[in-house]
């Protein structure tokens, strides 16, 4: 075990070598992270403590003051703590393995690339499949886990790709589910292994990619995408922000990873909660039903329009403070020395940050384990609601993945009935980056007669 500094917060580093990682991975798939955190905290009568995970010396902190430090703090004090494995699944050129300077430039061309215009033009596309996508469910029991899953990966491949699902597109899905699948295993590089079927997936989405790429070049594009943008020439985008086709090709891959397995699941724990809360339902369909009256018949959806969504906005926040998704933890490593609640955090730790502290505090949010998605209509304190993390590595998706969900919404609750053929038995599974239903949400939806 490493020396513990004088300042260290209380804790633990348990078994030589483990640490407490099987403790915590046992805890996180039992009924998740939550529970290894405040037991410690309880123990310790602390809001900070050290544990020793994935053979790393590890703070963990959690409350307000944890969110502030991550939001101000730019690139002074913390450093994005990763897993040897992300280089080899994403590429060290994706967004999330750069650091400072590199990581400043990245992600000015990329975000950029998905400004509210590109997202605009996207809208109609969303729209479409989305009715696509519930004219296949109509009728039939499906799994809204797995259906999302396909919903979220074409919508995304739409925004960056401005690809539609077909045979050539489902062939990269299924390499894609397999790196989200066994990308989070035992990284052993030995042929038959599940990480090495997931390395060899990413070997062919790459491909596959290299190929739209050569597509693109040759043959232009008719729509406006995050690829025209990140490719653009260096004439155009200046040097400082022109991306090689090895960072483009990394950063679609991360991309299509970040934003599939989270907003899917928050859209199924959506319909879900939406079930169960009929009085709530009503509200979002009150307010859909205004919205498309004011389009007219024949309209798409507008930005406008879009924005205008109050009450769905605060339905999908509750349910993302209800689902606690892969965001229960953010990890860092301290560059230097961190003052914390009168303790120190040693150098070259890592930080987790505890966001289901916040989420779950019934000071924060009465009677938190309730859907009760009016409570966003008062002012929250700050620093205490982050769904999407914050300061320099704030989800690039943010915009995009509440448009893909408001779109979704808009379109179901004005068309479709549902309802859930299992009772909600809270059963949760845990993948490599969220918790979600273990059930999969089994659903039914029906058409509304006109
Ligand atoms: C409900 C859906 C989503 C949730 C809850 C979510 C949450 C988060 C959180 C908490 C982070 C910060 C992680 C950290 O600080 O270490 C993050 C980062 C990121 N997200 Fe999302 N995300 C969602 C959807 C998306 C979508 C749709 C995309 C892409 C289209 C996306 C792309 C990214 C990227 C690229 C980063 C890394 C940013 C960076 O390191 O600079 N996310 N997300």
């Amino acid at each position: 075990h490493p020396r513990i500094p004088k300042g260290a917060p209380p804790g633990t580093f348990g078994w030589p070598v483990l640490g407490e990682t099987l403790d915590y991975l046992n805890l996180r798939y039992k009924s998740g992270a939550a529970t290894f955190f405040n037991e410690r905290r309880k123990k310790y009568g602390v809001d900070v403590f050290r544990t020793h995970v994935f053979f790393s010396p590890t703070v963990v902190i959690a409350g307000a003051d944890a969110h502030k430090l991550l939001q101000n703090d730019g690139y002074r004090s913390l450093t994005f703590g990763h897993f040897s494995t992300m280089k080899d699944l994403f590429g060290e050129k994706s967004l999330i393995l750069t650091e400072a300077d590199q990581h400043k430039r990245m992600r000015k061309a990329v975000m950029g690339s998905m400004n509210w215009k590109v997202l605009k033009s996207h809208i109609p596309t969303l729209e479409e499949l989305s009715i696509e996508t519930l004219r296949s469910w109509e009728g039939k029991e499906v799994s809204a886990s797995e259906e999302f899953a396909k919903f979220t990966f074409y919508s995304i491949l739409g925004l960056l790709l401005s690809l539609k699902p077909s045979p050539h597109t489902e062939i990269l899905r299924r390499d894609f589910l397999v790196l989200a699948k066994y990308g989070v295993s035992l990284p052993l590089k030995i042929s038959g292994t599940n990480y090495s079927r997931a390395l060899q997936a990413r070997r062919r989405l790459l491909d596959g990619l290299k190929k739209v790429l050569d597509d693109r070049r040759k043959n232009g594009n008719p729509s406006e995408d995050v690829l025209d943008h990140l490719m653009q020439p260096r004439e155009i985008t200046g040097s400082d922000s022109h991306l090689s086709d090895e960072e483009i090709v990394d950063n679609i891959i991360f991309f299509i990873f970040a934003g599939y397995e989270t907003t899917s699941t928050a859209l199924a724990r959506i319909m879900q909660l939406l079930a169960d809360h009929p009085h709530e339902l009503n509200l979002v369909k009150a307010e859909q039903k205004r919205i498309l009256q004011e389009l007219g018949k024949e309209n798409f959806l507008t930005w406008e329009k879009v924005k205008s969504m109050h009450y769905t906005s605060m339905v999908i926040n509750e349910a993302l403070r209800l689902s606690n998704l892969g965001t229960e933890v953010i990890l860092r490593t301290a560059k230097h020395d961190i003052a914390f609640h009168g303790y120190t955090i040693p150098r070259g730790w890592n930080i987790m940050i505890d966001k289901t502290a916040t989420d779950n505090n019934p000071e924060i949010f009465k009677e938190p384990l309730k859907f009760k998605p009016a409570r966003f209509e008062e002012n929250l304190p700050p620093y205490v609601f982050t769904p999407f993390g914050g300061g320099v590595r704030i989800c690039a998706g943010m915009d995009f993945a509440n448009l893909e969900m408001l779109v979704f919404i808009h379109t179901l609750v004005n068309n479709y009935s549902w309802r859930l053929t299992q009772k909600n038995n809270d059963e949760l599974e845990f993948t490599g980056v969220v918790q979600k239903p273990k059930n999969g949400i089994p659903i039914i939806v029906q058409r509304l007669s006109e």
